[in-house]
């Protein structure tokens, strides 16, 4: 199995609480791998240490990409009403500048792209701050994609959505992986988006984590 992260022995810790003792773990290439743990088990923190590892040599921590190939998505953030950015302008923020300050012909080209796949095209003149909570999250993953990322992280980018924006979400996001050379690590409690998308479990418990393959359920057994 090809991987693009491997974590071995690795201790993690906060002020005053272990979270991790001797985690080992890969999360496979290509693939879309759900963390998951009971609240406050630290995937969150998990994450971003895993980011963070980039910048120093954390010899419990080998990825098969360079920094800038990884994308982190947060939780949906608070964008005021009032925000002043259009989802165009928006999403354009996320593309790879040159030296000049207007896009290149290519940047132009994988916006489009973008917005596209991600089902914002039509209303991408529109306020960011005006959009709904699913178009709010699906121009955060658009910024992230026009970085053209080998691996996404996304911290639960669906705990505030309804049933049909989430399930948008995953299946644009589950497209991305079978279309693409990207590997997704998507943090989520959502059982049902488990079991409908998933590919791989990482199971995060009682300090350890354990990786399981997962059958994806179809519409009826859900
Ligand atoms: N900077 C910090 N200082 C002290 N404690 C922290 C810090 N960051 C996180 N923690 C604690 O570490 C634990 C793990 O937090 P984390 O947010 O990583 O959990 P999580 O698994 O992502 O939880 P959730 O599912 O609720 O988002 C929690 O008990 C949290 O309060």
């Amino acid at each position: 199995m090809k991987t693009i992260i491997e974590v071995k022995d690795l201790n993690l810790s906060v002020p005053e609480k272990q979270l991790f003792k001797q985690l080992s773990f890969s999360v496979p290439a290509n693939k879309l791998t759900c963390m998951t743990g009971e609240n406050g088990v630290g995937k969150t923190t998990l994450a971003k240490y895993l980011l963070r590892s980039f910048t120093k040599d954390d010899q419990h921590i080998k990825f098969a990409v360079k920094r800038t190939q990884v994308q982190y998505v947060p939780q949906l953030r608070n964008i005021d009403d009032e925000f002043p950015l259009s989802i165009h302008d928006f999403v354009a923020l996320g593309l790879h500048r040159s030296h000049f300050l207007w896009h290149s012909r290519n940047e132009r080209q994988l916006l489009k792209k973008v917005l596209a796949e991600t089902q914002l095209a039509n209303i991408q003149k529109e306020a960011l701050g005006a959009a709904s909570g699913g178009e709010k999250q699906r121009a955060f993953l658009a910024q992230a994609l026009c970085a053209e990322p080998k691996l996404l992280i996304l911290d639960e980018a669906t705990a505030s959505l309804d049933k049909d924006a989430k399930h948008k979400l995953l299946q644009l996001i589950s497209k991305q992986v079978a279309e693409k050379d990207i590997t997704v690590l998507f943090i989520t409690h959502d059982n049902e988006l488990i079991a409908r998308y998933a590919d791989y479990e990482l199971i995060l418990s009682a300090q350890q984590g354990k990786l399981i393959e997962r059958e994806r359920a179809t519409d009826a057994a859900i």
